[in-house]
């Protein structure tokens, strides 16, 4: 289990990641997402141990990252752009894998060498940016991490290899519970994979929950009432995340319980209520536009 309590990390005085705490149980996958400059990366590489945190701790199953080395090997860290020594193969950056990571896996190794069907001989530098980041998946992959962290994976691999990529992470997470961490900005990817989800703004969490649970908290509901004074007093009564007109039918983002929403709407005897479900997509951007950061309605 990782815990997160009350980290922050400052570069230069400014707060990169701001008092944040989150708890990500074993054998779960876990989405973090975010604005750009949000603080994920940065959240990110001080939970695999790589900052030091400024003010609170950070622990994989009760021990702090950082300070144990032994904890540090159990956490694999893939960053966004994925590094090779200069001129090495996938057999040299293999043998010194092995030679860092104590649970390295031959066997799982060879295996995945039927999924990543990369030359091991030929230098990774040549290798095109998906096949580099398939090389850095089968490095962290047969190193066999209790915890397995990954920043913007996704990037540049093609629809059959994500694919694949997801398959043996489910396998991972179900056979051995394997936990994992994933920051992207492609929701669509976010919502296949993870159970739960962090959404980050200027250091600070905003929203953190059960992926489900997220969805269920957070409706899209076109409605049209009688009486156009019903449209100000509704908004009076339920949190409102975005609100628009569309003809004669308003849109309304609200959060909290569908039943409840649907109660508070009825008492108004809409003639038009349809109460529709929401993309992950629209849940971040409607949270977000709540934090102070929407699109604005510009052309330049
Ligand atoms: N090494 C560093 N030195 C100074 N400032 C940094 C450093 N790394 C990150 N920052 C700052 O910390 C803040 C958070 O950056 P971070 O890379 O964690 O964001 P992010 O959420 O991963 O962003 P993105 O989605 O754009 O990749 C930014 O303001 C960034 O400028």
């Amino acid at each position: 289990m990782i815990e997160i309590r009350g980290v922050s990390k400052l570069f230069q005085g400014e707060k990169a990641v701001d008092d944040i705490s989150l708890t990500v149980r074993k054998g779960t996958i876990y989405g973090l997402l975010g604005s750009n400059g949000a603080g994920k990366t940065t959240l990110l590489k001080t939970l695999a141990g790589i900052y030091s945190p400024d003010k609170g701790t950070v622990k994989v199953d009760g021990e702090a990252v950082f300070e144990h080395p032994t904890t540090k090997q159990r956490v694999i860290f893939m960053p966004d752009s994925p590094y090779f020594f200069p001129q090495s193969t996938m057999l040299q950056m293999a043998a010194f894998y092995r030679s860092i990571y104590p649970s390295w896996n031959q066997k799982r190794f060879e295996d995945l060498g039927t999924v990543f069907q990369l030359d091991k001989k030929r230098k990774l530098s040549r290798f095109s940016k998906g096949m580099q980041r398939q090389a850095s998946f089968w490095l962290c992959l047969s190193c066999m991490p209790d915890v397995l962290i990954m920043d913007e994976p996704i990037d540049g691999l093609d629809p059959v290899m994500r694919r694949q990529i997801k398959n043996i992470l489910f396998q991972e997470v179900a056979e051995r519970e394997l936990t994992v961490l994933i920051s992207s900005h492609n929701l669509r990817e976010i919502e296949d994979l993870c159970d739960h989800v962090g959404i980050m703004h200027g250091g600070k969490m905003l929203i953190e929950k059960d992926l489900d649970d997220l969805k269920a908290d957070t409706h899209k509901i076109q409605v049209a009432f009688r009486d156009e004074r019903h449209e100000t007093a509704i908004s009076a009564k339920l949190q409102i995340l975005h609100q628009e007109r569309r003809g004669s039918v308003n849109l309304y983002i609200v959060k909290g319980d569908r039943e409840r929403i649907t109660a508070a709407f009825h008492v108004y005897e809409p003639y038009v209520f349809d109460l529709l479900p929401l993309t992950l997509e629209e849940i971040f951007i409607y949270e977000m536009g709540d934090a102070g950061y929407d699109a604005q309605p510009i052309l330049l």
